[in-house]
């Protein structure tokens, strides 16, 4: 039985948005117990793709499991109770701005368990240690600055200590020594929890950081699956592009730029060409 060493499998997912050909033969397992990252360039498609793994959309064709379940199949019961085994981090943190941090993270103890208040208080608290943000529940989440903002999802994230972790740009917009920190926070609750953790990103160093294996979308696309050292290696031009876009750009000849800026063609004899029109 494959959903117990899968907590995702996915096979021929296609998308269509009216005639828009969206995801295309899409096919992936996620391991129980992996971090792993689906990464593409902008418009390639991880969105939709997560929409569909959190049961937000419909496939055209194909089909989604998780955690052995049919998500296109299981009646509204069984969605809810699949649905509180699995935790979303959701890019923007989304908080509810009315609610103080802790409420905000104990909010899915109180709408899907019966614990009692003392209980719920215990628990949130012990997740905002978790996330290094202990005794912070009273502040509302204004008073937090963006990386605070991504711990205290990722708290609300787990409070329900599910399976299967969602996490969706979860470093975009952060500076790099707070992102670093959030790869860590993420490689600590997959240690700590055992959870399986899916990361939608764009970010190259994130990815290679946290990453047990990667799928590379591009236009709907599974452009390659691996683990790092696979893409790493990969000899693909698509992939070797999409790897060294940042290297290409940083070794440009200074040389050779100043001459194409001058209207100089390769073998003139340093003679600007618009000096002679
Ligand atoms: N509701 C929609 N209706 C029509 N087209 C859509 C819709 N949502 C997304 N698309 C299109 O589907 C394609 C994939 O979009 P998606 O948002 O999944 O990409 P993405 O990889 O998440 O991009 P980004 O990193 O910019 O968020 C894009 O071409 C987008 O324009």
């Amino acid at each position: 039985m494959t959903a117990e060493t899968n907590s995702i499998e996915v096979r021929n997912l296609q998308t269509y948005y009216g005639s828009r050909h969206i995801l295309k033969n899409v096919s992936l397992d996620v391991r129980m117990g992996e971090i792993f990252v689906i990464m593409g360039g902008s418009g390639s498609g991880k969105t939709t793709l997560l929409n569909h793994l959190l049961g937000l959309l419909r496939p055209s064709s194909g089909s989604i499991r998780i955690l052995g379940r049919d998500v296109n199949a299981v009646t509204p019961l069984e969605k809810q109770e699949l649905r509180t085994r699995m935790g979303v981090a959701f890019q923007s943190g989304a908080l509810f701005s009315s609610m103080s941090v802790g409420d905000n993270i104990a909010l899915p103890l109180r709408e899907h368990t019966q614990l009692d208040e003392t209980t719920i208080g215990i628990v949130t608290r012990l997740k905002l240690e978790v996330v290094s943000l202990a005794g912070f529940e009273d502040l509302m989440p204004s008073e937090l600055s963006g990386g605070m903002i991504k711990r205290a999802a990722l708290a609300r994230a787990i409070v329900m200590d599910p399976r299967l972790l969602f996490c969706d740009e979860p470093s975009a917009g952060l500076d790099p020594v707070v992102a670093s920190s959030i790869d860590d926070l993420i490689l600590r609750l997959r240690d700590a929890m055992g959870m399986s953790i899916v990361v939608v990103t764009h970010d190259l160093d994130s990815t290679f950081k946290i990453a047990d294996r990667i799928c590379v979308l591009d236009k709907g696309e599974v452009l390659a699956l691996g683990t790092v050292d696979e893409i790493r290696a990969s000899t693909s031009p698509r992939i070797q592009n999409l790897l060294n876009r940042r290297t290409e750009e940083a070794e440009v000849d200074p040389d050779a730029y100043l001459r194409r800026l001058m209207g100089i063609r390769d073998g003139d004899e340093d003679e600007p060409r618009g000096k002679r029109l």
